[in-house]
């Protein structure tokens, strides 16, 4: 069960808090200002020419917005929005269901697209391409397949896993945006926001340190707020200043740069059983406990980001930075001492 602290996954205890976080509109919505700066566009388009918004596909790692991003297309373009996953439509009739209660210009996003079953798939695409559904009616030689139009819509869909999806349905969005990490600088400001909002006091610096810890993601960000506040209430005076946050921070055992016990774990087996690697995906998930796919879209992203693994074709392999950070010799392959 991944229920790791730093985690960028959705946990039960952040729901709730989040549906009051989450910004409603994008002048809200911090960062991401490429991907902001052509929906903004794109929406006034599609509204002054009175259609319906081109579907948009939006992915990245988890956490950092795509949900809130599609409730807010749908606010902006005064549009209703429903929501489903991949997984939750089993059936090409649940698809069709959902198609033909959509009003002219209505979002339908589709979480976890990645995961849409292939019967369904195929339905989509006429319903994407020409806003029509096909269906058979009928078995056997006497079955014939029908055409429904259906009113014009935007599909959002989202997704971790880009690769995944297959090539006719990547190529039905007209808009493909990829959602990046956020800058300490836009989290501290998310932090504080969040803050506000939540009834924290906090002090700038506190907002940044947590910020520097929040590996890129607005939901740990939102995450280790909560658990600083517990602290400040608890052992302090319900004031965050700086030094009750990196305290706190270090009692949860998130590292400066937002590590925490299982990064460090599995960096230190890297180095000390495989050398610093290359190790691959599979024996690294074994070495941790934890499932491969989890280690590649959550976690290995942002060890990535900050330049601490590197994927070559033969595995994993952890880069000098991560040995400084440790506080262990750079090894002679990268030009070190090795410990001699
Ligand atoms: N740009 C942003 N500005 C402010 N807060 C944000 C922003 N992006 C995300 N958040 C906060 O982070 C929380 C998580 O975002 P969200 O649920 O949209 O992520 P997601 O990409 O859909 O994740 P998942 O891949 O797990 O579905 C939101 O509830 C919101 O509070
Ligand atoms: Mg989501």
């Amino acid at each position: 069960m991944d229920d790791r602290i730093i985690s960028a996954n959705l946990m039960m205890e952040d729901a709730a808090v989040e549906l009051s976080l989450r910004p409603r509109y994008l002048a809200e919505y911090i960062g991401q200002t490429q991907v902001k700066e052509n929906l903004k566009v794109f929406i006034e388009a599609a509204k002054l020419r009175k259609e319906a918004l081109d579907h948009v596909l939006l992915y990245g790692p988890p956490g950092l917005g795509k949900t809130t991003l599609s409730n807010i297309i749908a606010n902006e373009l005064g549009v209703n929005l429903r929501t489903t996953s991949g997984p939750a439509i089993e059936r090409p009739g649940d698809l069709a269901a959902l198609l033909t209660n959509l009003q002219e210009g209505d979002v339908l996003f589709i979480d976890e697209i990645h995961r849409l079953h292939r019967t369904v798939e195929e339905v989509l695409y006429p319903a994407m391409e020409d806003f029509a559904l096909d269906i058979m009616i009928g078995k056997g030689p006497s079955a014939r397949s029908v055409r429904l139009e259906l009113p014009p819509f935007t599909l959002i869909g989202a997704t971790t896993r880009a690769g995944l999806l297959s090539a006719p349905l990547r190529d039905r969005f007209g808009v493909v945006s990829r959602l990046e990490f956020y800058t300490v600088d836009e989290l501290a400001f998310i932090v504080s926001r969040a803050s506000e909002i939540l009834g924290v006091d906090i002090v700038g610096e506190a907002a940044r340190e947590i910020a520097m810890r929040s590996r890129g993601t607005p939901r740990i960000g939102n995450r280790l707020l909560k658990r600083v506040r517990d602290f400040a209430q608890v052992r302090g005076d319900g004031i965050v200043t700086h030094e009750l946050a990196r305290y706190a921070l270090e009692l949860i055992q998130v590292d400066p740069l937002g590590l925490d016990q299982i990064d460090h774990k599995m960096l230190k087996a890297m180095i000390s059983s495989y050398r610093g690697g290359p190790v691959g995906l599979d024996t690294l998930a074994a070495t941790i406990g934890e499932e491969s796919q989890t280690i590649e879209d959550v976690y290995e992203p942002y060890l990535m980001q900050i330049g601490f693994l590197q994927r070559t074709p033969r595995g994993r392999i952890v880069t000098p930075q991560a040995y400084v950070h440790l506080g262990l010799p750079i090894p002679e392959q990268f030009g070190g001492e090795g410990g001699k």
